[in-house]
């Protein structure tokens, strides 16, 4: 009670960077992602799992713009994004690195990182400093940051689609598949990699997989999806150690 003697609500807040409200997305025929709700707080790593053709790529190409939804809303910062251009929701935070580690073949690793910093991050000196102080992190690219990106072994390539992501400073990194086609020992470092910069920068992620023990192994939440529905959300280590969630929906 209130000197007033009213009842005052506990002071909890719950904060979300990215809201995603009622999306339904589709191509021709039945809708892909159906009537999805997901509320994304500052720095969480978030797995959406799911089997193929789950609706994981449609629903990250619909927040990064790419796709625009039949109905629902795309919020970021409680902003209505949903209608506003890929380029402008990469202003304001949303950095996507899509199936295919798509870099610059004809360019270095150094070039291709300048290239992602070059309108988010003002100055030669701003840049070479972001770059600089992503080498740190990336010690593979930093060995071969003279080598052309056709150069690089596919280990190397998704590595530098997510620095030239990064070096931007995101605030919401969405990743499509990045394991696709690695050796484990290479999807092991990346997703290393990734953990760190999640848990030092508060970057908030939304990691899209196929490989489910990887995602979970960095995400501190697990989506899974089946035919563009939520049918389960939960702590990543919940979702690991239930098997019949993990039979049932991740083939495992
Ligand atoms: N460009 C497109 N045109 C028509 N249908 C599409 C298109 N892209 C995807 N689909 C269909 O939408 C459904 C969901 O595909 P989506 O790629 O979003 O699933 P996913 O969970 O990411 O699966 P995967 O891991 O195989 O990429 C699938 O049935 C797929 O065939």
């Amino acid at each position: 009670m209130s000197a007033h003697g009213t009842t005052t609500a506990p002071a909890t807040v719950t904060r979300t960077v990215l809201a995603l409200d009622a999306l339904t997305v589709g191509y021709a025929g039945a809708p892909v992602v159906d009537r999805l709700t997901l509320d994304v707080a500052p720095g969480d790593v978030v797995a959406l799992l799911g089997a193929n053709g789950a609706g994981k790529t449609t629903l990250l190409r619909t927040v990064s713009g790419l796709l625009v939804p039949r109905s629902g809303r795309v919020l970021l910062d409680g902003d209505d994004l949903t209608t506003t251009p890929v380029e402008e929701r990469a202003r304001r935070g949303l950095a996507q690195v899509p199936e295919g580690r798509s870099v610059v073949a004809e360019l270095t690793v150094e070039e291709n990182l300048t290239l992602g910093a070059l309108w988010k991050v003002p100055g030669r000196r701003a840049r070479r400093a972001a770059i600089a102080e992503l080498y740190e992190q990336f010690e593979p690219l930093a060995r071969r940051r003279r080598a052309l990106g056709h150069q690089l072994s596919g280990g190397e390539r998704q590595m530098l689609a997510l620095a030239r992501a990064l070096v931007s400073q995101p605030r919401v990194l969405l990743l499509d598949e990045p394991s696709l086609g690695l050796a484990p020992r290479v999807v092991a470092q990346l997703m290393g990699v990734l953990r760190d910069t999640a848990r030092r920068t508060g970057l908030t992620v939304l990691l899209a997989e196929q490989n489910v023990t990887s995602a979970l192994s960095v995400a501190d939440r697990g989506v899974v999806l089946a035919l563009g529905k939520v049918v389960a959300d939960a702590p990543a280590a919940d979702i690991a150690a239930d098997p019949a969630l993990r039979h049932a929906y991740l083939g495992f």
